[in-house]
């Protein structure tokens, strides 16, 4: 029988009572507004102000960061930000890409669930911030939310700040739903189909098969490894995976870590480095991926085919393919459904 409309009971002067719902709230990194100083300084400033990507204690961190490095890195991150703009929209790849994959995973939750289940996104720098989706999330009714980091390997600099933002937000909700949030799903048998069809869609285009298959994840201190964080290990993992789903033989794929920033020692092999040594070594033709990264963002677009394939060119390399990210491929929205399907598993 369904429920009784409980806002035709109520008196008054009762605040209104919309239906019960289950949100799903996507997140990932945030992006500037634009390119300019100011939006740069802003978002770099939040990024880098994070104790879970940057762990130096304030007094030490915070004058160099405020002093150095945001006097100098807005004008030259904001520089490359502005040679993959989409100008048109006037916003980042990265959040034209969540935009479009948010509007179809709700399509598909949408024809599972109708209007029990509401799906949005929000970013854990900048905009939309996770207290406003949040907020919006609980205002609309929902007394259950499901977050979803978008990162298939856990790091602490990524999926679990993305979660104590979430947790924050909670913390100012007088009705506050009940929350879970969903693991890393880099060793689900979906997102490794998506990854490794993605790999045979290109390596099907190309003329020469290339010499070796560099998976590239973005980079953190290694001292992060050495004091805990396992997203070292869920990469290599992650490799391994893809390799065996496509069948090939172990040394197929190397792995590799880009993106250092800072003076400290970082998760080696450096991308960088490692392709140029590639080159040297006589392996001429390459392809790149970037597992760790659910959308195209300037960290592919700009470091990966700029520096990273210019690295592999000046040592001699001849042929760089880049496969690119998931982005809003069938197969990956397809993946993330099904994650999303398995954690509202009872509450829908
Ligand atoms: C995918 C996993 C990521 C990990 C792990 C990660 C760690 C990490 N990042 C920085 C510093 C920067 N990262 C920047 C951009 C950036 N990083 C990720 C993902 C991970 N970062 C993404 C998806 C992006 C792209 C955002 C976009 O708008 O396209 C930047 C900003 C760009 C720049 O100035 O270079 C910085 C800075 C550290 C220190 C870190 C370590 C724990
Ligand atoms: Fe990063
Ligand atoms: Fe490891």
């Amino acid at each position: 029988m369904p429920e009784p409309k409980a806002t035709a009971l109520l008196p008054a002067d009762h605040p209104p009572v919309p239906p019960r719902k289950v949100g799903v709230l996507l997140a990932n990194l945030g992006t500037p507004d634009n390119y300019d100083y100011w939006s740069m300084r802003r978002y770099l400033n939040e990024f880098l102000s994070d104790k879970r990507v940057i762990d130096f204690p304030a007094w030490k961190w915070q004058p160099l960061l405020q002093l150095v490095i945001l006097t100098k890195r807005p004008f030259t991150s904001g520089a490359n930000y502005k040679l993959i703009w989409n100008h048109d929209k006037g916003e980042s790849p990265l959040m034209t890409i969540t935009k479009v994959q948010t509007a179809k995973i709700a399509a598909a939750i949408g024809e599972r669930h109708g209007d029990a289940v509401m799906v949005d996104f929000c970013m854990r720098y900048g905009n939309p911030a996770t207290a406003t989706k949040v907020r919006e999330m609980v205002q609309a009714g929902c007394d259950r939310i499901v977050f979803f980091p978008l990162y298939p390997q856990y790091a602490g600099a990524t999926t679990a700040t993305a979660n104590d933002q979430f947790f924050r937000a909670l913390m100012a909700e007088k009705a506050q739903p009940a929350a879970r949030t969903v693991p890393e799903y880099f060793g689900h048998p979906a997102y490794i189909e998506a990854l490794a069809q993605s790999v045979e869609r290109v390596y099907a285009g190309l003329e020469r098969k290339p010499d070796v298959l560099v998976a590239s994840y973005h980079g953190m201190p290694k001292r992060y490894l050495m004091e805990g964080d396992p997203y070292h290990c869920k990469c290599q993992k992650t490799s391994r995976l893809l390799r065996e789903r496509l069948g090939w033989e172990k040394g197929s794929i190397d792995t590799t870590f880009q993106s250092v920033f800072g003076r400290e020692e970082w998760l080696r092999p450096y991308t960088v480095e490692h392709v140029a040594d590639l080159a040297r070594q006589g392996k001429k033709n390459i392809a790149v991926i970037a597992p760790a990264f659910s959308a195209d963002c300037i960290e592919t677009l700009e470091e990966i085919q700029g520096e990273i394939q210019e690295a592999f060119v000046h040592a001699g390399g001849e042929t760089f393919t880049y496969i690119p990210c998931l982005n809003d491929d069938a197969a990956h929205i397809s993946a993330l459904v099904t994650v999303i399907e398995e954690n509202l598993a009872g509450w829908v």
